[in-house]
């Protein structure tokens, strides 16, 4: 395949055809605001938002998945560090949310620092 330029992008398609979508956090993020929004049964992130412990219940899955991501480093367990990073970034997504923040003030604090 050729871009309108002529370069060959066929590598870039075919290099890993399962390989996440850069935009998964974006997804990710449209999808929580979608459950604080209309709070459907079931959904554990809308459960969040509803917790009789207020924004405690995020904070208390925040502290432990930091924990659980900690060992999983020290363990040296790479697929186990992937798996808790993954549970850590989607609480702590549930919190900004929660916040009224979003992706946009995390991309400019981060953009800030360089
Ligand atoms: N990314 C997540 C996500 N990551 C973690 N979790 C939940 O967070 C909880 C983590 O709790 P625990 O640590 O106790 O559970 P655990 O990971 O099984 O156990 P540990 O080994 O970590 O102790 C589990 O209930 C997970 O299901 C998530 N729940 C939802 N999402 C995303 O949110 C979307 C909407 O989900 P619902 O709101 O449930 O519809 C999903 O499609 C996903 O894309």
């Amino acid at each position: 395949m050729s871009d309108p330029d002529g370069a060959d992008t066929e590598s870039a398609d075919v290099e890993d055809p399962d390989a996440p979508s850069e935009a998964v956090l974006d997804e990710l993020f449209d999808t929580i605001e979608s459950r604080k929004a209309e709070l459907p049964e079931g959904s554990y992130t809308a459960s969040l938002f509803t917790h009789e412990k207020g924004e405690n219940a995020v904070l208390e899955k925040i502290g432990e998945e930091s924990t659980e991501t900690i060992l999983a480093a020290k363990d040296d367990d790479l697929d186990e560090l992937t798996y808790e990073s993954a549970d850590l970034v989607y609480h702590l997504l549930v919190l900004l949310a929660m916040k009224d923040l979003d992706l946009d003030d995390l991309r400019a604090e981060l953009r800030d620092r360089f």
